[in-house]
């Protein structure tokens, strides 16, 4: 377990952490997301007791970094895959790393295995690619065998395979009870590691949830719908309280609905439908929505800010109105 507590970190005026308050859960992947500048490599680094608190603490079982013995042994790290002497072999980096944490060196040779270096292990380590640091960045966090595990973006540089090999990895870490932080920019890829998320913007706190909530709670989930007889169907829709967005290519999109719900009143109606398909937002789009006001470094092209994935005006009325007409129906 990992505990944040008021962590704060300031760099002259500039407040880098902002009161940060949350832990890492073992058993599960737990992303941490936050736009460029947001504080992410900063909180990293202070866990890893690399930098001074300005203010707070952090807690690694219960402990701070500092007083652990053999720290590699609890907690594994990959923050710079490129911070290591590129006139070793990728071998004797870790040899150092294990002799200098009360490490077997028998685990050397195990972690270069199961980063797939074994190989180039005898290799200097700058003649690396950009991948292969990344896999030895790995071994050295694996190393000592620890209950937790975090990754400043892993997948940095990864080809497809690698990419592959370390969401896998990450996920049979959790699933082995071990706590497994990890952040990355790259969404669609966190979409389908983490459980849980952190999100911070500009040092502060924006969301301690599960994945699935935080796409729920930050953005537009609809049903759409497409039918020969769309005039037919927008009237029904209308008769029964329900707000629909006429979308284009003649599909229309109700918020808040069920599709069991539309699809059994199209039927009572007896139209046709040609689609009836829930809509869920994306991590990315949900990502972009929460964190549109804290986004620090913005890119211009013709003098255009990026926006965010358009909301779509609240509908009101779908939920109550639906339940009263049915009831209603029902004479209760
Ligand atoms: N040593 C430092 N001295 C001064 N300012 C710093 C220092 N380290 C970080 N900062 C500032 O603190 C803020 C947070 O930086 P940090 O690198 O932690 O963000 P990040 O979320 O990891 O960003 P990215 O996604 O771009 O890697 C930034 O504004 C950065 O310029």
């Amino acid at each position: 377990m990992i505990e944040l507590e008021g962590l704060t970190k300031r760099y002259g005026d500039k407040t880098a952490v902002d009161n940060l308050t949350f832990s890492v859960r073992p058993g599960i992947v737990t992303g941490f997301l936050g736009p460029n500048g947001a504080g992410k490599s900063t909180t990293m680094r202070m866990m890893l007791g690399l930098d001074n608190p300005t203010a707070g603490t952090v807690r690694i079982d219960g402990r701070q970094y500092a007083r652990l013995k053999d720290p590699l042994t609890f907690i594994g790290a990959l923050l710079d895959a490129k911070a290591m002497h590129g006139g070793r072999s990728a071998y004797n980096h870790l040899l150092c790393l294990a002799q200098s944490n009360g490490i077997p060196k028998s685990r050397v040779s195990e972690v270069l295995d199961t980063v797939g270096l074994t190989a180039v292990a005898k290799k200097k380590s700058k003649g690396f690619s950009l991948g292969m640091g990344q896999r030895l960045g790995i071994a050295g966090a694996l190393l000592g065998d620890p209950q937790i595990l975090m990754f400043d973006e892993p997948v940095n540089g990864l080809d497809p395979e690698g990419i592959h090999w370390i969401r896998n990895l990450m996920k049979s870490l959790a699933a082995a009870g071990r706590t497994v932080f990890v952040s990355s920019h790259l969404m669609s890829e966190m979409a389908l590691t983490a459980d849980h998320l952190v999100v911070i913007g500009q040092g502060r706190l924006l969301a301690d949830t599960s994945m699935a909530d935080f796409i729920r709670e930050n953005s537009r989930s609809f049903v759409r719908l497409r039918s020969p007889q769309r005039e037919r169907l927008l009237d029904v829709l209308h008769e029964n309280g329900v707000t629909v967005v006429e979308a284009g290519n003649g599909t229309l999109e109700v918020d808040g609905g069920s599709p069991e719900q539309l699809g059994e009143l199209a039927a009572s109606h007896q139209l046709v439908l040609h689609e009836l398909s829930p809509q869920q937002a994306s991590l990315e789009e949900a990502f972009m929505q929460l964190t549109a006001g804290s986004v620090e470094y913005h890119a211009h092209s013709g003098g255009t800010a990026p926006q965010p994935p358009s909301q779509q005006p609240q509908q009101q009325g779908w939920g109550a109105s639906w339940n009263r007409d049915k009831n209603q129906g029902k004479g209760a």
